[in-house]
Order: C-alpha cells, then sequence, then structure tokens
C-alpha cells in the first residue's frame, strides 16, 4: 500500500495545530499530529522541505523501517523538531495501519489492558480560595485526580494559572514572548498551604498533582517534595530542568513524593538514566513529540521494568490527533499511570472530530478503526496560523530563568 501523497495542515480554530495526512494508493489516509508549541511553523517546514517528498511511493505498511530511516536516515538524530515530524508521520502509518485492519488502534497495540483512562484535569485559581472552587467544580465533573495550581502572594503571572478568573488558561499567549519575574522563596513557602487546605476540605482521597514547571534547583526541589509529603500527591512534575538526569538523584534521595518528568523529552536517551536508576515514577513524553507510538512503545517498555509508569502530556496544544491516538496507547500500554486531560474548546473539537469520550473521570476509547480521530480539512483552512510565544522568567533582579 503505497503513499501517494502527503499534506501539512496548519489551522489556528483559537490556537495553532499542524496535522501531517497521509494519503495511501488504496484510498486510506492516516492522520498525525506534528504541533510543537511556540515553533509550529519549524515541524511544519521540516516536514514539507525534508520528509514528505521522501515518503511519496514508500509502502506504508513499513512503519517500523520508515521509522527508523527518518531518524538514522536524517543523520542529525533527536531534537524536539525532528522528533515531532517523525511522530506525526508515525501516528499517521499507525493510523492507517489500523485502519486497514478495520481495528482501533489499541487492537493492533494489543488490546485492552484496562476498560477506561483515568485522566487528570488543572485547577488554578488567582489564589487558595478560587482554587478551593475550582477543585470543587472539577470533583463534582467526576474527575478523579486534578492538578492543583494557585496564584502566589507577590507573583504577578505565575505560570498555570489563567489571566483573568473563568477564561482558560493558555501558555502561548502573546506574539512575542511574554516576561514574567520569578521568585522561588515566595512559591516555596506558598505551595505546602495550598495543598494543606485542599487536603482539609477535600480529604484523601482525591489524587492530587502539582506542576513545578522546572524552576526550581535539585535542593529546593528536595525541600518542596518534603514539605507536601503529609498531602501525599500523586505527583510533583517537572520539578527541576531535566537536561542533566544525574539532578534528579539528589531529590530522589530527600523525599518520598512521587516524582513524573519528560514532557519536553523527546527521546528515550532523554529519560534513560533516570529511568535506570528509578529517579522518577512517571515519564510525560507525549506521542507527538516522543517520536509516535514507535518510540514511545520503546520507552514505556523499558519503564516497565523499572516500575515507572506512563503519565503522557496532555495539554491543549497537543492536539485533539495526539490526545486521540494517546487514549489508544493507554488503552493498552501495562504500565499506564494517568493521561493529563486539558479540555480542547468546541471549536477545536468541530476541526478534529473524534470517538474517545470522557465519563466520570476517565477516557473512554472509541471503537472506530484508526485513532479515532480525522480533521475537517474545510473548517481548518478558515483559521490561519497566528504566531504565538510561549514566555520567558526573569528573577526578581532580572536573571533569565526557566520559565
Ligand atoms: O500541561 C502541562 O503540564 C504543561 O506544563 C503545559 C506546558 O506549559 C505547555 O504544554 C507548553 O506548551
Ligand atoms: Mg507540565
Amino acid at each position: 500500500m503505497k503513499i501517494i501523497d502527503a499534506r501539512v495542515i496548519v489551522t489556528s480554530p483559537g490556537r495553532n495545530f499542524v496535522t501531517l495526512k497521509l494519503m495511501t494508493e488504496s484510498g486510506i489516509y492516516g492522520i498525525g499530529d506534528a504541533t510543537l508549541n511556540g515553533r509550529e511553523m519549524a515541524v511544519a517546514a521540516y516536514l514539507e522541505e525534508h520528509v514528505v517528498p521522501a515518503l511519496i511511493g514508500r509502502d506504508a505498511s513499513r512503519i517500523e523501517d520508515t521509522w527508523q530511516y527518518l531518524y538514522r536516515g536524517a543523520y542529525w538524530r533527536r531534537g524536539p523538531v525532528t522528533m515531532s515530524a517523525i511522530g506525526a508521520v508515525d501516528m499517521a502509518l499507525w493510523d492507517i495501519k489500523a485502519k486497514a485492519a478495520n481495528m482501533p488502534l489499541y487492537q493492533l497495540l494489543g488490546g485492552k489492558s484496562r476498560e477506561r483512562v483515568m485522566t487528570y484535569a488543572h485547577c488554578t485559581g488567582k489564589d487558595i480560595d478560587s482554587c478551593l472552587e475550582e477543585v470543587a467544580r472539577h470533583v463534582e465533573l467526576g474527575y478523579k485526580a486534578v492538578r492543583v495550581q494557585a496564584g502566589v502572594p507577590g507573583i504577578k503571572t505565575i505560570y498555570g494559572v489563567a489571566k483573568r478568573e473563568g477564561e482558560r488558561y493558555e501558555p502561548a499567549d502573546a506574539e512575542l514572548p511574554a516576561e514574567h519575574v520569578w521568585s522561588t522563596e515566595k512559591y516555596l513557602n506558598h505551595v505546602p498551604q495550598l495543598f494543606a487546605a485542599v487536603r482539609e476540605r477535600f480529604g484523601h482521597d482525591l489524587h492530587l498533582l502539582h506542576d513545578v514547571h522546572h524552576r526550581l534547583t535539585p535542593i529546593e526541589a528536595a525541600r518542596l517534595g518534603k514539605a507536601v509529603e503529609p498531602y501525599h500527591l500523586f505527583w510533583l512534575e517537572d520539578c527541576v530542568p531535566a537536561e542533566n538526569q544525574e539532578s534528579l538523584r539528589l531529590i530522589r534521595e530527600h523525599t518520598t513524593t512521587p516524582l513524573a518528568i519528560g514532557e519536553v523529552f523527546n527521546s528515550i536517551h532523554d529519560c534513560r538514566e533516570m529511568i535506570q536508576n528509578q529517579w522518577i515514577d512517571y515519564i510525560r513524553t507525549p506521542l507527538t513529540h516522543g517520536g509516535g507510538i514507535t518510540h514511545l512503545r520503546r520507552i514505556a517498555d523499558l519503564a516497565s521494568l523499572y516500575h515507572v509508569r506512563t503519565g503522557f502530556h496532555g495539554p491543549t496544544d497537543l492536539s485533539p490527533v495526539c490526545l486521540g491516538a494517546a487514549v489508544h496507547f493507554d488503552t493498552w500500554v501495562p504500565n499506564f499511570g494517568i493521561q493529563e486531560h486539558m479540555p480542547h474548546d468546541a471549536l477545536t473539537d468541530s476541526v478534529f472530530p473524534h470517538d474517545y469520550r470522557f465519563e466520570d473521570g476517565h477516557f473512554l476509547v472509541g471503537e472506530s478503526p484508526g485513532h479515532g480521530v480525522d480533521i475537517d480539512e474545510e473548517a481548518a483552512a478558515r483559521y490561519p496560523f497566528k504566531r504565538a510565544s510561549l514566555p520567558v522568567n526573569r528573577l526578581e533582579d532580572g536573571t533569565l530563568w526557566h520559565w
């Protein structure tokens, strides 16, 4: 079954998405998500200029060979742009293979390991009280797990908290990077109070998560991990920037708070040491940025040997195509932990019709052949690309810090 055509579709129904559509001679097509927030056009150009020409005429059924061809064949291995491009091709090829087999993707991966996929929502508020209201609202919606982030007194703009009350949080909120000011001390003093308040009101059954968003040093992360131990977090996420995998060792030696990391990783080599040393509990690399199903399967298998479970990144800046494929992966993968869920808005959902469903705090996988997500190209064409950038962070003295 030869690939006869490929289209890179850039659309912005509220925010930017890059989608790869591969057409085969049999009429079956596959869809892959190639969205890299704030750097969308780099992946679109990589696909259009360097990948698509090499795909035409290839056998769509040779998924592994195509993966190796694009990875080894580029000579320049790894990196978010390369791996997102490969991820989109891989996702589209698995979609084609599953459609050709007339099976939902999870069947092709090995069938169901579970009936439903636990997911967590984001609860944010400008202060602790409004955050508690958001937790109450999400408990009401059925969520069994929530990520809790609140404004910190003395910090004007903080990761994870919407600009205005009632608005959705969107990190890429300006054409050029907005500048935020960060104070580690103010943050570290505040977070334990937030979790004390959540546990006091909601008890210990609800799973609680928190995203540090790479802002601490290892010893500061160790301090935070210890401070929140009484509140039994499901995980503490991205507590340090992790180019240096060894830095996770120190944190691990000091705290029993479970650690999740990896939403900015794109290869097994980014997390190999931390998995093999059991310094983390959850690996978050998503299908799009991590080279697709073929590569994430390899990461998940390695992780399973060391009691590390998956907790895929699932923000609104990955398209419903990535989320749909992830729900299939999550339904199959034996060492599943949790799936992030930042709901897309109705406009995005209308551009990407899908058959996964949310019910009672879980995703339910669809039964249509493939990964169950499509793109309405006519609708997509109505929303042209709009440049949007992620913010940068500075310490109070002006030093550029991690955002
Ligand atoms: O969802 C999360 O855990 C994030 O950290 C979201 C990121 O800030 C976002 O995807 C950046 O594009
Ligand atoms: Mg995160």
